[in-house]
């Protein structure tokens, strides 16, 4: 990495939990990925949920389909594609997950969660133990939106009350089970993922290292602030800049970039997701300039997430310049519009490159 007072140059970066949606929308989300990420976990939560091989198949040809007519041959990008797990996901869709060359992850979204989780799953030790012994065996990673739905816990406890309702029973039934605490929010999360033995990792948004949850309510009520997991107290935000800014290779990128049309969250009943991707690199770069600590950004963002994956470095370098830049009031989609992450606020890094606009 080659940090300079006014350009950062680093191994070009992978996002290991993106939303890229389907049809029109997808054409343009993906412009604001490609260029800057080279790979990226692509979530299966559509309508219908990807949950067979060949869904993801076709999905898969449906995101290289878009990137050429969108991004040309020139901007190289790889989709690595994820399984939708539901109560009753047999053992052998994970044996041909394996053997597909096109799979890397299991995703589990507790039935009713977040956004398109009504197929999720009810009761995972229950319904999904002998798929989730054949995930363990053939060493393919269950990645998990990490929070409780019962009703009675407190949105904002039940990231820490599923570690010890889900994750910890789930662990010791699979110590050897690959687990990636997807978008983590707490310090309990935090601490869980650094302390705990056996294969796990987590990823962290851009949005949970800058804000905090009076970013909900700041001058009134702030739907496109909105996510799930929802922003936490001041504390949790500081245990996940020192997580992902400490060192250890657990901690890796994943933008979580949830994009929902201008409506859809500007609603008396909003999406919850944060359209994140485009300006990630230099959201992920003022995040960790915040706390001097930028140094670890390459670690963070191009490193960890291929170590906990298996796969290889990207050989490519992309450079952040250091350029005060406004992030757009919208993005047009067709005739509607996207609202990112951060619209209207300017950042002191920006990533200029083709496909970013
Ligand atoms: N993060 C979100 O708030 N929303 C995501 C779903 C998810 O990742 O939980 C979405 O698909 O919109
Ligand atoms: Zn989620
Ligand atoms: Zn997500």
């Amino acid at each position: 990495m080659d940090i300079s007072i006014n350009s950062l140059t680093l191994t070009q970066p992978d996002d290991w939990h993106l939303h890229l949606r389907d049809g029109d929308i997808l054409r343009s989300v993906l412009r604001g990925s490609v260029g800057q990420f080279g790979r990226a976990i692509v979530m299966p939560n559509l309508t219908p949920p990807v949950v067979k091989v060949e869904q993801a198949a076709a999905y898969r040809k449906r995101i290289l389909q878009a990137l050429n007519d969108t991004a040309g041959e020139t901007q190289e990008f790889e989709p690595l594609m994820t399984l939708y797990l539901t109560d009753d996901t047999p053992p052998d869709e994970i044996y041909k997950a394996a053997e597909s060359g096109i799979i890397y992850g299991v995703k589990l979204y507790p039935a009713g969660a977040t956004t398109n989780s009504a197929a999720g799953v009810t009761d995972l030790l229950g319904r999904c133990l002998s798929t989730l012994e054949a995930m363990q065996k053939v060493g393919m990673p269950l990645l998990m939106h990490g929070e409780v739905t019962d009703p009675k816990i407190d949105i904002f406890d039940r990231e820490a009350v599923f570690i010890d309702r889900v994750m910890i029973p789930l662990r010791d039934a699979l110590p050897e089970l690959k687990v990636v605490f997807e978008h983590l929010t707490t310090r309990q999360g935090a601490e869980y993922v650094r302390d705990a033995a056996g294969p796990i990792a987590a990823t962290i948004t851009p949005h949970h290292l800058l804000y905090n949850r009076n970013a909900l309510f700041n001058g009134g009520i702030r739907p496109h602030m909105y996510c799930l997991p929802v922003l936490k107290r001041e504390i949790h935000r500081q245990a996940l800049l020192e997580a992902a800014t400490g060192g250890s290779g657990r901690f890796f990128l994943g933008t979580d970039s949830a994009p929902h049309l201008r409506g859809m969250k500007e609603s008396a009943c909003g999406c919850a997701g944060c359209y994140t991707a485009p300006y990630a690199m230099a959201l992920y770069a003022t995040a960790f300039e915040s706390v001097g600590k930028l140094d670890q950004l390459e670690a963070f963002a191009s490193l960890n997430g291929p170590r906990f994956y298996g796969l290889p470095v990207n050989k490519r370098k992309i450079t952040l310049e250091r350029a005060s830049y406004t992030i757009p009031d919208a993005l047009s989609v067709g005739d509607d519009e996207l609202v990112p992450l951060a619209a209207g606020e300017t950042l002191p890094w920006r990533f200029a490159d083709a496909a970013y606009t």
